[in-house]
């Protein structure tokens, strides 16, 4: 079935092809494209990287990572075939000629028209260097389009993130960088412009004189599993707060775009990230708090503290867990504490946003104050995608007492829906050219600039870590956040 009218016909270059990225979600997101018709029979894939593989011994390891997509053995060898192996250091200016090469051959053979999408599923500090490759071995002269997907972390702080920056423009155009934020694959996350842009009763009370608050968890069971070593240089500031959350911030607050464009819709972005509150240090541990994972239970089950996961990390002072409370200064938004929080080893596996409305000046169905449950508007991402309506009403039995009850629509209950792996979404947009979802310098900028302040204050000073039972939703500080200000997280 073919769910979009483009079949792209282009060559991948997976940099990093024997990584477990690539493994986990870049082969299947291929697969599933191919298998729905949004690729053309035009494609190829180069996979790089230094292991001495052959094309067989890739195409054995894609075949691994899609047998969950029940292919039949025909449509795995048909899959495969397209895929070609180079053993590759990316150090080694005498490699990329033969890529080049092996690129123009795979563009006759398949007829690619030339598009040529280059992937860097690598570790950072090589993305500057590839970029630079390149071009100076020619491989971004083609008859086609040439595009760049680069992972994150896109820098470390706002200094070395302009320093990549720069590295990377000097090789390639900025409508030619796409940097990936998978969050914004996601279906959830894609459905909040919808949401709010669709719907007369929402859209018209979105701002600080109906809403209250806005509470938004990305919350993890699992803990740093096999990435100490990338992991524990970053944390979960630079990890998740410096681009999903705030992504999703950028998304909820802004205004609506005059057109549903790349460049309008990037552009009510930024202007969110640039009216966030800067953190001054000195309020850095009023308004934000950070935790790091001890022992505990999950499901049941016994899980050791992070510094007990790996010998590296026995002194680590790394946060895994961060919540903040930030303010947006404009016109709409001005008041309203929008409160965050995300972590590894938490009670549960959720991503979602509460949208807290504020109380009726006097509700008559009430008995007493304690008693009023506000309206609620909870946008599930994960692991429930859909949405919730909490209002209130009597019910049956309760005569003219409220009650909560809640409106509910979740995709995953809907038969027939096969919501797509972000990543899956995000390479498609990629070869059609819709740079939307992915992130501009801008963005990454602003949000460094926003992160940078809490990093350096934290840095100064030692943390008392662990504080965070593994199984609970992060230190009780995290909780003293909200209820400083009345509030308190909602249930997720
Ligand atoms: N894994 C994940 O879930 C996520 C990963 N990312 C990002 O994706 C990128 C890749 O991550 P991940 O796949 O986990 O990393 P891995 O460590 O699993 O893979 C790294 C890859 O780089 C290759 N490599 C290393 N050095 C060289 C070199 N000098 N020349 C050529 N190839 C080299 C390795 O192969 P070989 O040793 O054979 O050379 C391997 O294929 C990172 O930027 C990461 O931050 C982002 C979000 C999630
Ligand atoms: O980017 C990252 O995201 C994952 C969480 O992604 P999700 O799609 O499972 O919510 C996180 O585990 C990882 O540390 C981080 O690098």
């Amino acid at each position: 079935m073919n769910e979009n009218t483009q079949q792209p016909k282009v060559v991948f270059v997976i940099f990093g092809a024997t990584g477990d990225l690539a493994k986990r979600k870049l082969f299947p997101s291929i697969y599933n494209l191919y298998k729905k018709g949004n690729l053309s029979e035009n494609f190829a894939v180069v996979g790089l990287a230094r292991r001495p593989w052959t094309d067989e011994t890739l195409r054995e390891n894609v075949e691994t990572s899609i047998r969950k997509a029940t292919a039949t053995e025909e449509e795995l060898s048909d899959f495969t075939s397209h895929f070609y192996y180079q053993s590759f250091d990316v150090t080694d200016d005498a490699t990329y000629d033969g890529l080049n090469k092996l690129i123009i051959d795979l563009e006759g053979k398949y007829e690619t028209d030339g598009n040529r999408l280059f992937y860097l599923a690598m570790a950072p500090n090589f993305f500057g260097l590839i970029a630079k490759k390149l071009k100076e071995y020619g491989l971004k002269e083609s008859a086609g389009w040439t595009r760049l997907i680069i992972e994150k972390p896109f820098g470390t702080n706002l200094a070395t993130a302009k320093e990549l920056n720069n590295e990377i423009r000097e090789a390639f155009d900025e409508d030619q960088i796409y940097r990936i934020d998978h969050y914004l694959g996601k279906e959830m996350v894609q459905n909040i412009e919808v949401i709010r842009f669709a719907n007369g009763i929402f859209e018209h009370l979105w701002n600080n004189q109906f809403i209250s608050n806005i509470q938004i968890t990305a919350s993890e069971v699992l803990g740093v599993e096999d990435r100490a070593r990338y992991y524990d240089q970053s944390g979960a500031a630079r990890d998740m707060l410096q681009n999903h959350i705030l992504q999703m911030v950028a998304l909820l607050l802004m205004e609506p775009p005059i057109k549903l464009t790349t460049k309008e819709i990037r552009s009510e972005k930024i202007k969110v990230l640039r009216a966030l509150r800067k953190i001054n240090p000195d309020e850095v541990y009023k308004y934000f708090v950070r935790g790091q994972y001890d022992a505990g239970e999950i499901n049941n089950q016994a899980v050791p503290s992070y510094r007990e996961e790996h010998e590296d990390l026995a002194f680590s002072n790394t946060e895994t867990f961060v919540a903040g409370r930030l303010l947006v200064d404009n016109y709409r938004w001005a008041g309203v504490p929008i409160y965050v929080r995300t972590g590894k080893r938490m009670a549960e596996k959720t991503i979602s946003i509460v949208v807290q409305f504020r109380d009726l000046p006097m509700n008559l169905y009430y008995k007493s104050h304690k008693q009023r449950y506000p309206n609620l508007l909870r946008i599930n991402i994960q692991p429930d995608a859909g949405v919730t309506l909490s209002i209130n009403a009597s019910k049956e039995g309760t005569g003219s007492l409220a009650e909560p009850i809640e409106l509910t629509y979740n995709q995953n209950d809907v038969p027939g829906i096969n919501t797509p792996e972000a990543y899956e979404k995000l390479l498609y947009d990629c070869t059609i050219g819709d740079a939307t979802n992915f992130t501009h310098w801008d963005e990454v900028a602003l949000s460094w600039e926003f992160v940078d302040p809490i990093l350096e204050t934290w840095a100064e000073k030692q943390p008392s870590f662990p504080n965070y039972k593994s199984g609970s939703m992060g230190p009780r500080a995290a909780d003293e956040l909200l209820e400083k200000d009345g509030f308190h997280w909602w249930d997720v």
